[in-house]
This record gives structure tokens, C-alpha cells and sequence, in this order.
């Protein structure tokens, strides 16, 4: 369930036509800092940067001094009047807080913490009410664009299996409330085998792409995950195995970490592709 508590069903507000889309950036880590990076260097023309929130304000102004001195830094609560869009890449549980504000607004939200989404329904009904948009991008994943088609059809069975190195997984609540210990791991270490919906509870800043595996396909408690540790590991790697009544297919990914090494570096050009899609002439892929 939502903490968001915010109004409801206020008509939406508009930006003036012709005039660029305004981008919310919350927060400002690996992804967050990377999207700033690329529309203030020009690369996603008819966007701009609105504003951008973090946990610590100040250290954040430094962050963007080199290459967006102009853009505020706000509290979550007052981005939502100054943009027509969210781009969340925050801690999963500041989810509600982030998203509620813009959908309730009719507004779309970019969500990169896609876990969240499993505990936020509510979101997702308010979004259809107002006529606001929470858009998953595939982020760290490949392939959903085969699985929403399948998922048009009959899905058979659907199954991801992840291996990351080492750091890749550190912290994970799974692990401590389990007494995993793979700090000291030498050889690939299989440490969860459940559903998606459990995979996102126990590690939520290390699975997003469970989640969105679920929810283009065939939901969170008939996705089946295993997670690896693997010491011997650069790169996060998710393999998807998916038997449907209109194809069969396996696909791979190793995602080359960010600067945090739980995060791939392809999720923020993701979330570009994902933007420019919105108001592109030619649209590839669904
Ligand atoms: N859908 C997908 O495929 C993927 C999703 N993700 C998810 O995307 C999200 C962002 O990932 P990433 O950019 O790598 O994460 P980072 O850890 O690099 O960045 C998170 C940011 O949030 C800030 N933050 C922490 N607490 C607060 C707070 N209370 N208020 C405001 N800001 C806060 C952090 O600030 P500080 O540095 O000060 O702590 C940091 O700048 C995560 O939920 C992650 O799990 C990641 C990869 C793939
Ligand atoms: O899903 C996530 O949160 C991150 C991930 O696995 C990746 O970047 O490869």
C-alpha cells in the first residue's frame, strides 16, 4: 500500500505547447545523475530538467554544479508543480512519496525502483484515474517487449536467472535475515529460488528487473527467480527462459555495473530511450 495520501483527481495541469517537456529527477545517483548528465548535454532534445530532489540538498548543488548549476534542488514534496514528469530513481521506499504527487495529477512517472510497484497498486488505479501514466522502462532487462506479446497469448512458464558478483547483492534483507554469508563466497553461491513477488521483498535494491519481468508477463507469484552470487562475476547477468503458446525463447544480458555496482549502466539509457520514445516521430519496438 501507497503512503502517498496526497489530493486526488485534480485536473491535469499542462505545459505550454512547443515549450520543452520538464523533467523531475528523483534522486540523484547513478541513474538519476546520468539522465541530468545526457538532456543537459543536449542528447534528448524537447526535454529539460526541471528539478531534481536528494537526500542531502547541498551536496547535491555540488553534484550539479558542473554540468547543471541552474537546476533546483528540492524536497520530494514540491517537485511535482515544477515538472510534467518523474523520472524515479530513488531508495524503493520512497516509491509513494516520489510517484503519488504526479499521478494524482494526471502527470506520468518514469519508476526505475519497479519492486515498489508490486506494493503500490493503489498507484497504478489512481494513474487510471486521472488519466496519469506510470511507465516501467526495461531498464537493466531485455526481452519485454517479446514477453508483453506473449503475454497478449498464453504464457506457459516464465523464469529469470540472475547472477551478480559478489557486491552486486551485499545488504540484500534476504541474505541477512537468512544468515547468507557471501562475503567470503569462492565459488557461484545459489542464494534465493521463489517467486518474483518474494524476490522483491528480499532484495529490493538488488532485483528490479524480477518485478518487471512479472509485470510484463504473467505477475509476480507465477515468475520464477534464482539468484546467484558469483565471485567470479563482472557483470550483472539475468537470463530469461520464457515458454509461451506463440514462441519460445531464452535471452541473456551482462550488464556492465554503473558506479553503483548493483545498478547496470544500461538502465539510465533505458530511461532516454524510454523519454524519447514518448515524443518521437518513429516508435521501434512495443
Ligand atoms: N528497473 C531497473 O532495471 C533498475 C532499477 N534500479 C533501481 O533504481 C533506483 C535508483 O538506482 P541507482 O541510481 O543505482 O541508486 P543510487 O544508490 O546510486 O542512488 C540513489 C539516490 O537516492 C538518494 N537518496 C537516499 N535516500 C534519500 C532520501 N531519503 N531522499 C532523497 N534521496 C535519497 C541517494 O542519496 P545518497 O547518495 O546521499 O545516499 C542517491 O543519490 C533504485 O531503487 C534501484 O534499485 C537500479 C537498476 C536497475
Ligand atoms: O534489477 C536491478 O535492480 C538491477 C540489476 O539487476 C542490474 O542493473 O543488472
Amino acid at each position: 500500500m501507497s503512503s502517498f495520501e496526497g489530493p486526488l483527481l485534480l485536473p491535469p495541469s499542462t505545459s505550454t505547447p512547443g515549450a520543452p517537456i520538464r523533467l523531475a529527477v528523483a534522486s540523484l545517483g547513478a541513474i538519476g545523475m546520468a539522465v541530468v548528465e545526457a538532456v543537459q548535454s543536449g542528447r534528448l532534445p524537447g526535454f529539460t530538467i526541471a528539478a531534481v530532489s536528494a537526500r542531502d540538498i547541498e551536496a547535491a548543488r555540488a553534484r550539479l554544479a558542473p554540468v547543471a548549476p541552474d537546476v533546483p534542488v528540492v524536497p520530494i514534496a514540491e517537485l511535482e508543480p515544477l515538472a510534467d514528469i518523474v523520472v524515479e530513481c530513488a531508495p524503493a521506499a520512497l516509491f509513494g512519496e516520489i510517484v503519488g504527487p504526479f499521478v494524482a495529477n494526471g502527470k506520468k512517472a518514469v519508476v526505475l525502483s519497479i519492486g515498489a510497484l508490486l506494493t503500490h497498486g493503489d498507484l497504478i488505479e489512481l494513474a487510471g484515474r486521472t488519466g496519469g501514466q506510470i511507465i516501467a522502462p526495461s531498464g537493466a532487462l531485455l526481452a519485454l517487449d517479446a514477453v508483453t506479446a506473449a503475454a497478449e497469448g498464453t504464457i506457459h512458464s516464465i523464469k529469470m536467472i540472475t547472477r551478480k558478483p559478489v557486491k552486486g547483492l551485499l545488504g540484500a534483507p534476504y541474505l541477512e535475515e537468512n544468515g547468507i554469508d557471501i562475503a567470503a563466497a569462492t565459488e557461484p553461491v545459489k542464494v534465493f529460488s521463489g517467486t518474483a513477488r518474494e524476490a522483491a521483498k528480499g532484495f529490493p535494491a538488488n532485483l528490479n528487473v524480477g518485478a518487471a519481468l512479472a509485470l510484463a508477463g504473467v505477475g509476480p507469484d507465477a515468475t520464477t527467480i534464482e539468484i546467484w552470487a558469483d565471485p567470479a562475476l563482472t557483470r550483472n547477468t539475468h537470463r530469461i527462459e520464457v515458454d509461451a503458446d506463440s514462441a519460445s525463447f531464452s535471452m541473456a544480458i551482462e550488464n556492465i555495473p554503473s558506479e553503483n555496482p548493483k545498478t547496470g549502466r544500461i538502465t539510465a539509457l533505458s530511461v532516454l530511450a524510454a523519454l524519447r520514445k514518448m515524443t518521437a516521430p518513429l516508435r521501434v519496438g512495443t
